[in-house]
């Protein structure tokens, strides 16, 4: 019989991710918080307010009632990481099996969301997707490949092959922190890669950052124990290729307001959607100073949002840094 999935979570990518797997005809239960996006979706086949345009298959239904996904097999976990813990304190506890899709470190515990997860819901298997993915050319069918990763292989392949489709091609990985630390880090690197493009920069100094970041991000993801391998593909180097390249991205886009001498605060007022970079930047900065670990750029994005230093100010002391071997 084919696995039963559920989605927590009606932002653009719980309702892509339902789209996807609802393929030709597959039953899927989605979990919005907001009445009006359940409403749209069952009555008009549409996520207007996060998702607008893409027409939504007849195998989702939306719900509010979170006991409802009791009928589901396993369960995809797509709320905003700052929201995760509240949501899977919601869920009834049992073993079924979570895949964790929020890309974050949680502020105050510094958690990843696998370990939030095993803390709330402690008999659930956890599972990680992570990669390059826009949620409109994923719930539009374009080509996308991404991490699964779980360390359970049996139950990663069983996932793997639950999800995939023609256009939507996972990679199996028993990498769980690997898959989670590129998905966080990426998102602040990608503020930097804005910053760039709105100050002005040039394109030199953005493909110097992707290339320093991902020395950030591997250096801080060794630290807490993922596989450089994991780093170096989708969920990590591959992720980051894609979000400091695009205005499509939501945190590539606050760093270009930044860039452009915008506040922080005025940018992120009022703002439905989520620039998940934004939260883990100060938790990361700190959680790498605890460890000893050097991240310059992440230092930087921090001081650029929470408004301690300029553009300008900020360059200079990245330029300025002692000369180092590039391994290092
Ligand atoms: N959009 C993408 O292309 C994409 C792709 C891959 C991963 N992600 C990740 O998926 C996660 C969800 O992002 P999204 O793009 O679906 O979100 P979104 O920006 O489209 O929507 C915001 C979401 O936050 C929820 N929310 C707001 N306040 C909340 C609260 N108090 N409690 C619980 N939920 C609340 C909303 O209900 C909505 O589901 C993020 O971690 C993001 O990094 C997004
Ligand atoms: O729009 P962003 O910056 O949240 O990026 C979306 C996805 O994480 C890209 O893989």
């Amino acid at each position: 019989m084919t696995m039963r999935l559920g989605v927590i979570g009606g932002g653009a990518w719980g309702t892509a991710l339902a789209q996807t797997v609802a393929g030709e005809g597959e039953p899927v239960l989605l979990w919005a918080r907001e009445p009006e996006v359940v409403e749209a979706i069952n009555a008009d086949r549409e996520n207007r307010l996060y998702l607008a345009g893409i027409p939504l298959a007849p195998g989702i239904r939306a719900t509010t009632a979170i006991e409802d996904l009791g009928q589901c097999d396993a369960l995809l976990v797509v709320t905003p990481a700052q929201h995760m813990r509240t949501i899977l304190h919601m869920l009834p506890a049992g073993d079924r099996p979570l895949v964790l899709c929020a890309k974050g470190i949680e502020a105050g515990s510094a958690m990843l969301m696998s370990e939030v997860a095993l803390e709330v819901q402690p008999a659930a298997a956890i599972a990680v997707l992570s990669g390059p993915t826009f949620a409109h050319e994923v719930a539009q069918g374009l080509p996308t490949a991404i991490t699964l990763a779980c360390d359970d292989e049996a139950l990663g392949a069983a996932l793997a092959q639950r999800i995939a489709s023609p256009g939507f091609r996972p990679y199996a990985s028993r990498d769980v922190i690997g898959a989670e630390v590129g998905g966080a880090v990426k998102n602040v690197l990608a503020i930097a890669c804005g910053v760039v493009e709105g100050a002005g920069l040039g394109q030199n100094a953005r493909a110097a950052l992707i290339s320093r970041g991902f020395a950030e991000m591997t250096r801080f993801g060794l630290a807490r124990g993922a596989k450089a391998e994991t780093l170096a593909g989708l969920a990590g180097l591959g992720d980051l290729v894609l979000t400091c390249s695009s205005t499509s991205s939501r945190n590539f886009s606050l760093g270009r307001g930044l860039g452009e001498g915008r506040s922080a605060t005025d940018l992120l007022a009022d703002r439905r959607t989520v620039a998940e970079g934004a939260f883990t930047a100060p938790v990361l900065r700190d959680a790498a100073r605890a460890a000893d670990v050097d991240m310059p750029v992440v230092e930087a994005v921090c001081a650029l949002l929470d408004g301690s230093a300029s553009v300008d100010a900020i360059v200079e002391q990245l330029l300025a840094r002692p000369l180092r071997p590039e391994g290092e």
